[in-house]
């Protein structure tokens, strides 16, 4: 039975450790006790063995970079190819619509605006539902500032992802799941641990642990705030009001290789001033807390298992992790498979 394990406990740890023991057959070729060359799903009397699958991670929800996340299901900081990042966004909008369907917290769609200065569509919009490009008049109407010259109307969904990443622990324990607290130094360090498949899925993390100096830092500020009043999003070129199960993120930085991750109160207060002047209820809004994480950001997500090796990575999703996350995780578990495959063929040799 190999064994795998996961490094990184945010959405992208957790997720694709999860889909690992969910996707992969749920049995075991036995061939020297049955004598079979093929899975036996088909034998009842065959105990069901679903793969061992660790995750080890220094932090672990609500402690993570996910956990600051708006949620927003939306590309957003993430210059990967927008083709790959379209397949991912709706490989992850049909498991919400999943997570949804089986009534959890901390998923629903949700509509609003996006409000700009210049006229482009794009092209992550045709996974979106109820999209209506705004006429020259309906700008009129919903413009705040001068600089909102375009805009369309959508609907996306938000995943509150310490809810989500609660849910995803708890079915990953039920199929035998482990968890293993320790912070890796150099990911050499897990290959001596007599792991078969290494998925390595620690964000920001990677640019120490693999020596990635590709995956840098962006810095993003958020207020959490509670107005029942706003019913709809509105998102601009530079703020953003997203709504959440029971509050609504304002945010809108995005300071590139800042590593401070202390909250900055001036500019608390002007992210909630400028969305006050975006959607002027937000003035009875009652502040709950401000947060700030450092965005895992990358030219493109490192999404490839290294040659003749055992490690497959996933990491460096920008603004974009929640979004792409199950999409990425899925694409995980055929890397997987395909390792798993080639052992075997290697082991017969
Ligand atoms: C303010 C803000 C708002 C955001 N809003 C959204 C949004 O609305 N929608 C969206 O899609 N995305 C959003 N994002 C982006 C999203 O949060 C990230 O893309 C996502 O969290 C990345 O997930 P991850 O699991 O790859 O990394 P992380 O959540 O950073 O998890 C990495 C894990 O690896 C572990 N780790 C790292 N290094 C080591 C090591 N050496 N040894 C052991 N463990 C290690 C960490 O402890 C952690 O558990 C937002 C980000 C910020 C900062
Ligand atoms: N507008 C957004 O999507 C914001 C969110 N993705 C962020 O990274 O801040």
């Amino acid at each position: 039975m190999p064994k795998i394990v996961v490094l990184g406990a945010g959405i992208n740890g957790i997720s694709t450790a999860l889909a690992i023991q969910e996707s992969i057959p749920k049995c075991q070729v036995i061939k020297q006790r049955m004598n079979l060359s093929v899975c036996v799903s088909s034998y009842p009397d065959v105990q069901f063995q679903i793969f061992p699958v660790t995750v080890i991670s220094d932090r672990f929800s609500p402690n993570t970079t996910s956990d600051v996340a708006a949620g927003l299901i939306e590309p957003y900081l993430c210059d990967d190819d927008v083709d790959r990042i379209i397949k991912w966004t709706r490989t992850t909008i049909l498991r919400i619509q999943e997570y949804m369907a089986g009534g959890h917290p901390g998923a629903e769609e949700q509509s609003g605006y996006y409000l700009s200065s210049v006229k482009s569509i794009p092209k992550w919009l045709e996974v979106m539902k109820n999209v209506h490009i705004l006429s020259e008049k309906e700008m009129k109407e919903v413009a705040k500032r001068p600089e909102h010259k375009f805009g369309f109307f959508y609907t996306t969904w938000y995943l509150e992802p310490t809810a989500y990443i609660k849910w995803e622990t708890e079915q990953f324990l039920k199929n035998g799941g482990q968890f293993l607290q320790q912070k890796i130094n150099k990911i050499d360090d897990v290959s001596k641990m007599g792991y078969d498949v290494i998925v390595n899925c620690t964000g920001l993390g990677s640019r120490e642990m693999v020596g990635d100096k590709e995956v840098y830092p962006t810095r993003g500020q958020v207020l959490r705030v509670e107005c029942p009043r706003v019913k709809h999003f509105l998102i601009d070129d530079e703020y953003y009001a997203l709504l959440n199960e029971n509050t609504i993120t304002l945010g809108g930085t995005q300071d590139r290789n800042q590593w401070n991750t202390t909250i900055n109160p001036i500019l608390s207060q002007k992210i909630f001033e400028e969305n006050c002047r975006n959607i002027p209820s937000l003035r009875s809004a009652r502040i709950l807390s401000a947060h700030v994480d450092l965005r895992p950001t990358r030219g493109t997500v490192r999404l490839e298992a290294e040659p003749n090796g055992k490690v497959i990575h996933n990491y460096g999703h920008g603004g974009s992790g929640i979004t792409l996350h199950w999409g990425c995780a899925m694409e995980c578990v055929n890397l997987v498979k395909k390792m798993m495959l080639e052992e075997k063929k290697n082991s017969k040799i």
